[in-house]
């Protein structure tokens, strides 16, 4: 039997998160491969298992792992016996010895003692380690997520001090509205764990500081080691070349996670794949898109394939067409040198939105394994056809007085070129050529600087044939057609828009909403995308992260058109900030029959 291989779960369903993972293929530069764990908790929390099965994996004192499922434990020497197990507890057949008859389960914990994880973000002084990154690494903590041994390193060219590092990130932390028992105390010992080192990203020596610290901290345990790459992406590969030569783990994994952007185009993304895998085996890279992390994205597959009613409807028989749309109420304030360089389509649509569709319109993947579910991602965007200039409608936002107060627009950004053609809004429609989705348009729209901020996927279907009620609907029969509604933000929903009567007398007919309000429905606050990520990050969970061929076919869809704006120089069109967007949109929908539904009264 091999050693445990690269993604040996210790899991109760493939949903489950805490992952017992080898690092057989992460150690880099040929150092010795050794089986470490990802992590392991001795009290893993419930949330990730279903109720009726709780499971939890540790090591015992023989190095077997064990599982625990409500008070039973099963103990398996090998791989293979441990997926029997599991296969069988999933089963609800086993019948192992209660809790209390096995001291090896409660009594030991070796491995929460044998391995560490230093998680190091490069960037730290940057805006999205202050936004993003320390907030969910605390949530994660706070929520008993973090492995017991684990340390947080801030990476940078500015100056702090460890203290001064931790008062930055103390300004950024926040309670959970529904946690806020000894969130004090909690951050306290959070900021313990984080450390700085400030050091260039090109700089080999400066790493190798950093390894040195990292070794302190990890005391001789298994060391596992994630960097975050939190730097505009020119120095990523700077610092991949030196995190990987001369700060990675010598006998744990070392992960990298990459922000986007991930290249211009085909060509540059190619070129940065390249250039990491000189130093990156590709699944030590997590190419992270953190729309993939939201919860209503995640939960997008479990409305599909685990209920009836939706699936024998997910394709071109019953549906219209589908909508992706992305709306922020501010501009590029701020970022407008980042953004002008890349623009609405890069920065939203070739991948939030993109990855969006893929997981709509994927078939039903193998199991739900990273590499099954990428691998029918992968085959939906191979299916489509690229983008031509046609099917696009570009807008840039201008600046508009309301209420007394002028909002400015994109060009009057110190940091953007007054000529600047780069859309800050797109609207495009994409076909996928596949037996499902032929001839059902996908319309995306994404903008900056509109009326309101909002990420949804609206799914409208066609008509009832022989609709016995088609005269009380009036001339409108569009109107009278059904539409799920997926809410990504704000305030998550799922609802779905019904005819049916009005109660009374007559014969009246009524749009309704079934709706899943998620505040409604749960009063538990929803995680952060990037605490999903970094937890999934930890564990060596790929299924939320982009694989190269992904990016390839997503960027091939995307580049000639990308290519022919900007050879053309095609102006977009002007709409005032805090507009809905330009008309061209309208016209762009109407030419495949379709109405965008974010603008009917009702929503
Ligand atoms: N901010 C956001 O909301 C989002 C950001 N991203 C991506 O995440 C990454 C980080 O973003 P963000 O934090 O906004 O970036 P920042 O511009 O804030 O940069 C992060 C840090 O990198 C260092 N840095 C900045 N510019 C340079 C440079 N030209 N040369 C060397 N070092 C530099 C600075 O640290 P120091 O000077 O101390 O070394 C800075 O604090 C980027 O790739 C971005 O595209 C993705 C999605 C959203
Ligand atoms: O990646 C990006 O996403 C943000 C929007 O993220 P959200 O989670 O706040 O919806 C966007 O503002 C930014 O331009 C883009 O780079």
């Amino acid at each position: 039997m091999a050693a445990l291989s690269s993604s040996t779960h210790c899991r109760s369903s493939a949903y489950s998160r805490y992952a017992l993972s080898s690092s057989a293929s992460s150690s880099l530069n040929g150092q010795p491969r050794r089986v470490g764990f990802s992590s392991s908790s001795s009290s893993l929390p419930q949330r990730f298992f279903p109720a009726k099965l709780s499971l939890q994996c540790r090591r015992n004192s023989h190095q077997n792992l064990v599982f625990m499922q409500d008070g039973a434990v099963a103990t398996a020497a090998a791989q293979t016996e441990n997926e029997t197990s599991l296969k069988e507890l999933k089963n609800g057949l086993f019948s192992g010895p209660s809790l209390e008859e096995s001291k090896d389960a409660v009594d030991f914990d070796v491995s929460e003692d044998e391995s560490t994880v230093s998680i190091t973000v490069v960037g730290a002084s940057g805006d999205l380690a202050k936004k993003k990154i320390f907030p969910a690494l605390f949530a994660l903590y706070y929520e008993g997520f973090l492995p017991k041994h684990f340390t947080i390193y801030g990476y940078a060219r500015s100056k702090m001090t460890d203290a001064e590092l931790r008062n930055m990130v103390s300004r950024t932390l926040t309670c959970r509205i529904d946690k806020r028992e000894n969130c004090d105390e909690k951050m306290e010992e959070f900021l313990k764990r984080c450390f700085y080192h400030s050091g260039q990203y090109d700089s080999q020596e400066n790493f190798a500081a950093l390894d040195k610290k990292l070794k302190e901290h990890e005391g001789g345990r298994v060391s596992n080691r994630l960097f975050y790459l939190s730097i505009p992406p020119n120095i990523f590969i700077d610092a991949v070349k030196c995190a990987s030569s001369s700060a990675s783990s010598g006998n744990g994994w070392t992960r990298v996670i990459v922000e986007k952007p991930f290249g211009r185009d085909s060509e540059s993304s190619a070129a940065l794949t390249n250039a990491l895998k000189q130093y990156l085996d590709e699944d030590q890279i997590f190419r992270i898109d953190h729309y993939l992390g939201k919860e209503l994205v995640e939960n997008l597959s479990v409305l599909r394939f685990s209920n009836l009613i939706f699936e024998p409807l997910w394709s071109r028989q019953y549906i219209r067409n589908v909508q992706l749309i992305f709306s922020e109420d501010f501009g590029t304030e701020g970022r407008g040198g980042y953004f002008d360089h890349y623009g609405i389509i890069r920065d939203i649509m070739q991948n939030h939105l993109l990855q969006i569709l893929a997981l709509f319109a994927m078939e039903t993947p193998v199991s739900l394994d990273a590499e099954d579910i990428r691998n029918e991602k992968v085959k939906v965007l191979r299916s489509m056809r690229p983008l031509r200039l046609e099917d696009v409608v570009v807008g840039q936002y201008k600046s508009h007085t309301k209420g007394g107060v002028t909002y400015p627009g994109y060009t009057d950004d110190k940091t953007v070129p007054n000529d600047s053609l780069t859309p800050t809004f797109a609207a495009a429609a994409l076909f996928i050529d596949n037996a499902r989705w032929d001839g059902v348009p996908f319309l995306m729209k994404a903008g900056k600087a509109l009326h309101t901020k909002r990420a949804e996927i609206r799914v409208q279907f066609r008509h009832v044939p022989g609709n016995l009620y088609n005269r009380n609907f009036g001339t409108d029969l569009d109107r009278a057609t059904n539409e799920l509604v997926i809410r990504v933000q704000p305030d998550e929903a799922i609802y779905l828009k019904i005819n049916n009567k009005v109660p009374g007398l007559g014969m009246r007919l009524d749009r309704s909403n079934l709706n899943l309000h998620y505040a409604a429905r749960y009063s538990k606050e929803i995680p952060d995308a990037y605490e999903r990520l970094l937890l999934d990050a930890v564990e060596g969970e790929r299924r939320l992260f982009i694989r190269s061929d992904e990016l390839d076919a997503a960027w091939s869809l995307f580049t000639p058109l990308l290519k022919e704006l900007e050879e053309k120089k095609i102006i977009p069109e002007y709409y005032p900030y805090g507009s809905r967007g330009p008309v061209g949109a309208h016209y762009l929908a109407a030419r495949y029959n379709v109405r965008w539904g974010d603008l009917n009264l009702e929503r």
